[in-house]
C-alpha cells in the first residue's frame, strides 16, 4: 500500500505541532492509520510518541492542525471522535483486586453502558483475546502479557473503529510479546478495525501494514516496510529505521 493509495482513515493527523514551553514535542506531524491496517508508530524515547497519544485522546488540546478519528474531528466533535476510540496506555490501569470482568464491568459502566450488555460485552471481548476462561480470576493472578490482553478487551468493549496501544509489550517477554501481536493482528483481520501502535522496538515494526518514523517530534518517512528498507538500502528494517533517523547501526557482536 502506497501513501497515494485512497483508503479509509481509521485516524488521520494533520499538521500538528504541540510544545511544552518554548520545547517542540510535535513538530508539524501529519500521518495516517487506515482501517484495517497494522499501522507501527516507531520512534526512540522522547520522539513524540506519548504526546501525540495525548493529543488523540484529548488529555492535550490540539491548538494547531487537525486529528481526526473515523473522520470526526476531535477538536470540533470530540464526543463522536471519542466513541470511536480504544486505548490501551503505557502504564497498566487495571484494578489488581478486582476480577478481569470486574474490572471490564466498571469501564462499561464509565461508558454508560447497562448491566446486561456490559456482561455480554464483556465475554465477547474476552473471547476475542482468548481469556474467556479467566473471567472470574483476580486480575492478580494474570502474566503480564494477559493483563495486557484484559486491557485491549477492555478498549474493545465500546466498538470502537480505532485502537491505539502505547508501547503496549513494556515488560513483556518475547514469547508473551508474540503472542500479543497475533492478538492484535488477528482483531484486525477479524473486525477491520485500524490499529496504532507506538514502539521504541524495531523487530515489532517488521511486520507492520505501514511504519511511521518519529523523530525528535518530526515525522522522518512513511510507508510499508520495505519501502523503508528500499529508501535507506538495507534489507533489516531495524537498520533502516536507524539510517533514518541518522544514527549508525550498532555492529553485531561476533558469538563467542
Ligand atoms: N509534561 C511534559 N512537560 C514537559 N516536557 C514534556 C512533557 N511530556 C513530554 N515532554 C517532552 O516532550 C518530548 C516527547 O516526549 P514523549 O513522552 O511524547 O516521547 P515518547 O516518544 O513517548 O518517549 P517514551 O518512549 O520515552 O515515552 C520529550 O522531549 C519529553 O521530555
Amino acid at each position: 500500500m502506497t501513501e497515494s493509495t485512497t483508503v479509509t482513515a481509521a485516524l488521520s493527523v494533520e499538521g500538528v505541532t504541540h510544545a511544552f514551553g518554548s520545547k517542540k514535542a510535535l513538530d508539524d506531524v501529519s500521518l495516517e492509520a487506515p482501517a484495517g491496517a497494522f499501522t507501527a508508530l516507531v520512534g526512540q524515547n522522547g520522539a513524540g510518541k506519548t504526546t501525540l497519544f495525548s493529543l488523540i485522546t484529548r488529555l492535550y488540546n490540539n491548538r494547531s492542525g487537525s486529528i481526526r478519528v473515523l473522520g470526526y474531528d476531535v477538536r470540533r466533535t470530540p464526543a463522536k471522535a471519542l466513541s470511536q476510540l480504544g486505548v490501551v496506555f503505557q502504564a497498566r490501569t487495571l484494578d489488581l483486586e478486582l476480577t478481569v470482568q470486574q474490572n471490564l464491568l466498571y469501564h462499561a459502566a464509565l461508558h454508560g453502558i447497562g448491566r446486561g450488555e456490559a456482561k455480554r460485552r464483556a465475554e465477547a471481548a474476552l473471547t476475542r483475546v482468548n481469556l474467556a476462561e479467566r473471567a472470574k480470576d483476580k486480575v492478580r493472578a494474570l502474566s503480564g502479557g494477559q493483563m495486557r490482553r484484559v486491557e485491549i478487551a477492555r478498549a474493545l468493549l465500546h466498538g470502537p473503529s480505532l485502537l491505539l496501544l502505547d508501547e503496549p509489550t513494556t515488560g513483556l517477554d518475547i514469547g508473551s510479546r508474540r503472542t500479543l501481536l497475533e492478538e492484535v493482528r488477528r482483531l484486525i483481520q477479524q473486525d477491520g478495525i485500524g490499529v496504532l501502535w507506538a514502539t521504541h522496538l524495531t523487530d515489532e515494526i517488521a511486520a507492520a501494514d505501514r511504519v511511521v518514523v518519529l523523530h525528535q517530534g518530526k515525522v522522518m518517512a512513511r510507508g510499508t516496510p520495505q519501502e523503508l528498507c528500499a529508501r535507506a538500502k538495507t534489507e533489516d528494517v531495524g537498520a533502516a529505521f536507524m539510517s533514518i533517523v541518522g544514527e549508525t547501526p550498532e555492529p553485531r557482536k561476533a558469538s563467542a
